[in-house]
């Protein structure tokens, strides 16, 4: 399985060597793209022999944009295929981010209605009792990330499925331990590397799994009987109901396909992947790069006071005027994309791309963070420079913070007004540093999480409540 394929003998090499080091020692997308960018900005392509066969990193836009638009083409590699035995595959099952053709067809449709509806009322009460639990650490260090994941699991757990977690007041609650178990079993890199691993029996991840899943069925079980009882066409008419309950609406509609219960708790299990884990660490890494760049916080801050005036949360109209802020959550999430790389797709037929011949059902994996911190693609990328976004031409393919083409984010919206209110709230209260003696001072330091995601190593900022 070593041999390389005649088509891709002319594609750069990736050290393999590097990929395992960079596993096992957790370091981020940053040093994958120090150890790969001479490749990559040169080629646009290069060739890595993984998890038993070659598979293929691209950074070329012009490939880019064909594998985010030429969906038949190029489906995602789906867990069960790729990962047969797999825990991730257990858990996860097939869902509306893992899912192509007609099941990823009735799983979007199925849930698109629940996205344009949001519950923004849950944004609202999460920010205030933010600020509350914040109240008690006033002025100390606060530990950002994991205050952002508590806040945004609670977020999660409510808008998606209206279960409270209450993790921001209380962080060892059993289910939150639980959630938190499952994700480090899954995010063991051993697993990833040597995937025939999976074989062996994991008995007390299986057990945690099977706790967690049965949350989410009890929780599938509960909204059918609410159905039943008229309780959700309610909530809908009201605007309160929460993501899940209008999934199980839509499964009720006569020209809609339906979801199984198992397939509303896989689409469940990837929303708290995809839609915790990610905004949590776009929060974080956007409140280090303002305690870094102070100006740039005063500008923010000045925009909120301007277009919110009295007003403490952004209406929906107040969120398109914070133009400045929009700009800066954009270079946050340029410079630390939270999913660094696509989850890897395998193209149906054998590929031309110039003189390389890429066989059907090759890996190939969209590498976002090189994307993002290309010289090709943008003007001093290390650099934290908000105003490019109003000022800098780039090509609609170098910016994939949400992915791109049929398969966008379906939760930017989710994501966008948190982080908008979740920012009115923290900077109207307070202003916000980074301690003298940050192990971030030089560099964001950042790791590896489950599946492609990425995010910052804990980071302690200084909350001094403004005065004016
Ligand atoms: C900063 C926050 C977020 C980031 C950076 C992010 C990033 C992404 C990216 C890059 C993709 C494309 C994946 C691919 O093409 O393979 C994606 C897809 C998706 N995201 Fe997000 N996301 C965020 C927030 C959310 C939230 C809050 C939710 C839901 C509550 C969500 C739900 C989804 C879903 C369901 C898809 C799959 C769409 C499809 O394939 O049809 N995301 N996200």
């Amino acid at each position: 399985k070593t041999r390389v394929p005649e088509g891709l003998k002319n594609i750069p090499t990736l050290s393999f060597l590097d990929l395992l080091i960079e596993i096992f020692t957790k370091v981020g997308p940053d040093k994958r793209w120090e150890n790969t960018r001479d490749v990559l900005e040169k080629e646009g392509i290069g060739k890595l022999w993984f998890n038993g066969q070659w598979t293929i990193t691209v950074t070329d836009l012009g490939l880019v944009k064909d594998i985010m638009t030429k969906t038949d083409l190029y489906p995602k590699a789906l867990l069960e295929e790729s990962f047969p035995t797999s825990l991730i595959t257990k858990y996860y099952g097939t869902n509306v981010v893992l899912s192509n053709g007609d099941v990823w067809k009735r799983h979007r449709r199925i849930a698109n209605p629940s996205f344009r509806n949001l519950p923004v009322h849950v944004f609202v009460e999460s920010a205030t009792k933010l600020l509350n639990v914040m109240e008690k650490i006033d002025n100390e260090p606060i530990e950002v990330k994991s205050l952002m994941h508590r806040l945004a699991l609670d977020v999660l757990g409510k808008a998606a499925f209206g279960f409270d977690f209450n993790n921001l007041e209380d962080p060892n609650n059993v289910y939150v331990t639980t959630y938190n178990e499952v994700m480090a079993e899954l995010s063991k890199p051993l697993y990833f590397v040597f995937s025939f691993l999976d074989y062996l029996p994991r008995f007390e991840a299986l057990r945690k799994i099977a706790k967690l899943n049965s949350l989410y069925d009890e929780i599938v079980e509960s909204k059918h009987k609410a159905m039943k009882m008229g309780e959700i066409e309610k909530k809908i008419n009201n605007k309160s109901a929460d993501l899940l309950e209008h999934m199980v609406y839509a499964c009720n509609d006569p020209d809609n396909p339906t979801l199984t219960n198992e397939e509303l708790r896989h689409d469940l299990a990837i929303f708290m992947l995809a839609g915790h884990d990610t905004t949590a660490n776009a929060l974080t890494t956007i409140l280090y790069l303002l305690a870094i760049h102070k100006d740039t916080q005063k500008k923010v801050r000045d925009e909120i006071l301007r277009v919110l005036g009295d007003n403490l949360i952004p209406s929906v109209e107040q969120q398109k005027e914070l133009k400045y802020m929009n700009m800066v959550i954009n270079e946050n999430l340029r410079l630390y994309p939270p999913v660094a790389q696509l989850p890897r797709r395998l193209n149906s037929q054998e590929i031309k791309f110039r003189n390389h011949v890429i066989p059907a059902k090759t890996p190939i994996v969209l590498f976002i963070y090189g994307i993002h911190h290309s010289s090709r693609n943008w003007k001093d990328p290390e650099k934290f420079i908000p105003e490019r976004f109003e000022n800098e031409k780039h090509d609609h393919y170098s910016w994939l913070g949400f992915g791109g083409g049929n398969r966008l984010c379906l939760g930017i919206n989710f994501s966008l007004i948190e982080q908008r209110i979740m920012l009115c709230a923290l900077l109207r209260k307070y202003e916000v540093s980074l301690p003298a003696d940050s192990i971030h001072k030089d560099k964001l330091q950042i790791e590896p999480e489950v599946s492609g995601t990425s995010g910052p190593h804990p980071v302690p900022l200084i909350f001094k409540r403004r005065t004016e």
